[in-house]
This record gives C-alpha cells, sequence and structure tokens, in this order.
C-alpha cells in the first residue's frame, strides 16, 4: 500500500499536536506513552499507521518522534527508528476497530483503578455524565471499562486484546499499566482518552469517600 508524502506529514504533524498536548499534561511520565493514527486504506488484514518511536522522551518534539509501520509492526520506509514495544497492541486495535487513531498513556488514576478492580476485570462507573462523550446517551448509564493482565510479552496482551474489547467501550486497561484509548480520528480518540481519565479520578475518589 502507498502512502502519499502528503498523507504522512499530515499524520506527523496529527501526532506532534496531539503528543504536545498530553505532555503538557504530565501523560508520558518517565518516557511512558505511545500515540498512533492510522494512514491510508484500511482493510482488516493489510493497513498502515503512523507511531510514535520506542523509548523516547514524550515531552520534546524531534525530528525522530514519528515513523510508519504496517499491520504486522514493520517498518514501512527505510528508518533506523525502532516503533513503540506495543505497537503490536495498537495493530490489534485497528485491525478489531477499524479506529483511526489510538492513544495510550500512564496515569496515576489509571494505574490505581487497574488494580483496585483486577478481581472483577472491569472498571465499573454508573451515571456520570461524561459516560456521554462514548455516545452513550442513556440516564445514568453504567458502564464497565475492561482491563488485561499486564504480561511482559507484548504478544501475550495483543492476543487478549479481541476477546476484551466490548464495542460501545473505546479503551482498554492495563493492569497498574495503563490505558489505550481510541477512536475514529484524533479529535475523538483524545475525547475518548480525556473522558476515561476523568471518570478514572471520579471512580478512585468515590472509592475513597465511600469507605
Ligand atoms: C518506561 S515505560 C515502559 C514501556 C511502556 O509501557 C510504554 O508505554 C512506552 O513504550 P514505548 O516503546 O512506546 O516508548
Ligand atoms: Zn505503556
Amino acid at each position: 500500500m502507498s502512502i502519499l508524502l502528503e498523507e504522512k506529514q499530515r499524520a506527523f504533524a496529527e501526532l506532534r499536536e496531539i503528543k504536545a498536548n498530553l505532555a503538557a499534561r504530565g501523560w508520558f511520565p518517565a518516557t511512558s506513552g505511545n500515540l498512533s493514527v492510522r494512514v491510508g486504506d484500511f482493510e482488516p488484514e493489510q493497513f498502515t499507521f503512523a507511531i510514535t518511536s520506542s523509548g523516547r522522551d514524550k515531552s520534546v518534539q524531534t525530528p525522530e518522534d514519528f515513523l510508519l509501520v504496517n499491520e504486522k509492526g514493520v517498518a514501512t520506509e527505510a528508518t533506523n527508528l525502532k516503533p513503540s514495544a506495543e505497537t503490536l497492541i495498537h495493530s490489534e486495535i485497528y485491525r478489531l476497530t477499524g479506529a483511526g487513531a489510538i492513544f495510550h498513556v500512564h496515569t496515576i488514576f489509571n494505574n490505581l483503578v487497574s488494580e483496585l478492580y483486577w478481581e472483577r476485570k472491569s472498571i465499573p462507573v454508573d451515571g456520570v455524565e461524561l459516560i456521554k462523550a462514548f455516545n452513550i446517551w442513556d440516564e445514568e448509564a453504567q458502564i464497565e471499562i475492561p482491563i488485561l493482565p499486564n504480561y511482559a510479552e507484548i504478544p501475550r496482551i495483543a492476543a487478549l486484546v479481541e476477546d476484551a474489547i466490548i464495542p460501545r467501550i473505546p479503551g482498554i486497561v492495563l493492569r497498574k499499566h495503563g490505558i489505550y484509548a481510541w477512536g475514529a480520528n484524533a479529535f475523538e480518540a483524545k475525547r475518548h482518552l480525556e473522558a476515561f481519565e476523568f471518570l478514572f479520578e471520579y471512580v478512585y475518589r468515590s472509592h475513597l469517600l465511600n469507605k
């Protein structure tokens, strides 16, 4: 699949902007986190996406921050850059959802609630207005946000994604690790990520209040 230079530049510019925005909130501590945006045509078995390079300080902007990879996570252009260590999780989410963008961050609140609700394997949220950010408009909606184990081997986590995805919930949490939030495009993925983080803080604080 050939990607036009223009499409690549647009994707990198989008990632650069979202990276700076999320970094300003402190959502990439210690080089953690990764971001991707899909580029070009999509078929579940063949697609391309732009993703952050691995291990870099995501709070600084450099010419080496992003690269293009295919659905197997292999670079599609000659480069010395290494894609995110978690690229296979992005690939699997794209394959299964056809999303346009995926953002992954580690925060204190997503780590805390993933442990608090680990045995349940999902984080319950009841009747909070911001659930509407997921386009769920029922009054007093109740949702469950899935939690997966944080295995050291990324392919083992990727293999669990298919069974974990709940179609109306655009995110998955890894235990004591972080969240993957996605959307049809970068605007929607950011809205979803912000909603998840708001809800995690709400869930954690209400747990303390009810103790
Ligand atoms: C120091 S963070 C450990 C790896 C991780 O969870 C992460 O999100 C960043 O990995 P990447 O390879 O995308 O930099
Ligand atoms: Zn991570």
